[in-house]
């Protein structure tokens, strides 16, 4: 019997992230010292929701390891929509905060695209306004979705050049799916988005040399979905009980992506942990976007950062 093929090579998102963070705070700081400006954050989250209390905590914590200036604003959860909008106006117009980001989920009784919508699409370093999806979709400059930006990052890393090669998104989320999909076209990739009701999910996957997997269902991609030699990027993060039976009755937890991770190795040339992969690169490529924010408002051209 011929040898099993070796296991795929685990893509580091945790330690890339923090060199682009340490590429961040160095530009952050030339920007302050030879301009005077020190980017600055202002993260807003609504309610009690602990696993994004935990988000924002670190996000602010690495914000300041950057250099940069976090802004916590932490909300009941019977905020009002204009009370929201009231201070979402008053961001817009605080010269000293170059970044905006709105956590979600909101509570249900606030109408998101509204609250999105009212964010300076400048400051939007979250790239959710309909004028960034916009400018990604035509080619303009603007700021790019975190999570989609940090795959891209990770791909070239993996890859070198994506020209040509099939890309497949299973996901087609307005946050995720949708820009990964433009941005892999920007690199030349033929891209398929596939999603819920696509036919034959299974061997639509098997195209593909690039499956970026952003569905939100835990271990839905099995590994005979995958080509072999595939380079996977597994944007999912879903809490699921734990695997030993006491801990789970006790309610503890674990965090699991959208592919069957073993099944996935066996198979695939590269893939990415979870946790330890995409995640880390989101706030990594936030605190990049709140840079490149803070630059264009000074009339500084941004560094490159990769
Ligand atoms: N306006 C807005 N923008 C967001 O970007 C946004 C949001 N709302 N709401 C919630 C989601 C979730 N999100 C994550 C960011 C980093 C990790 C991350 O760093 N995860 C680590 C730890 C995972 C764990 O152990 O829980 C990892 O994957 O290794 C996870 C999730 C940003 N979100
Ligand atoms: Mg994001």
């Amino acid at each position: 019997m011929a040898d099993a093929p070796a296991p795929a090579r685990r893509i580091d998102g945790k330690s890339f992230a923090e060199r682009l963070r340490e590429r961040v705070a160095s530009a952050a700081a030339r920007l302050e010292a030879d301009h005077g400006v020190k980017p600055g954050l202002a993260v807003v989250i609504v309610g009690e929701d602990p696993a994004s209390q935990i988000y924002v905590r670190n996000k602010g914590e690495q914000t300041v390891a950057a250099g940069m200036r976090s802004d916590t604003h932490r909300l009941a959860e019977t905020t009002t929509q204009d009370e929201l909008l009231g201070l979402i106006a008053r961001l817009n117009a605080d010269r000293g905060i170059h970044g905006v980001l709105v956590q979600m989920p909101l509570p249900a009784h606030i109408d998101s695209a509204a609250v999105l919508d009212a964010i300076d699409p400048d400051k939007d370093v979250d790239g959710f306004h309909v004028v960034n999806a916009g400018r990604l979709a035509v080619g303009l400059p603007g700021l790019v979705p975190c999570t989609p930006q940090g795959s891209i990052l990770l791909l070239k890393d993996a890859l070198g050049d994506l020209s040509g090669l099939h890309a497949v998104v299973v996901g087609r989320s307005n946050i995720v799916g949708k820009p990964m999909a433009q941005l892999l076209l920007a690199e030349n990739c033929t891209v398929t988005i596939a999603h819920s009701r696509t036919r034959d999910l299974a061997a639509v996957c098997r195209q593909a040399d690039i499956l970026v997997a952003a569905v939100g269902r835990p271990e839905m991609i099995r590994g005979d979905w995958i080509k072999p030699g595939a380079t996977i990027i597994d944007v999912g993060i879903n809490r699921v009980p734990s695997s030993d039976p006491a801990k789970a009755a006790e309610g503890r937890t674990r965090v699991v992506g959208d592919v069957a991770f073993k099944e996935a190795e066996a198979v695939a040339g590269a893939i990415t942990p979870v946790p330890g992969g995409v995640g880390p690169m989101t706030i990594a490529c936030l605190l990049a976007n709140t840079y490149v924010a803070a630059c264009r408002a000074a009339g500084v051209e941004p560094e490159r950062l990769d």
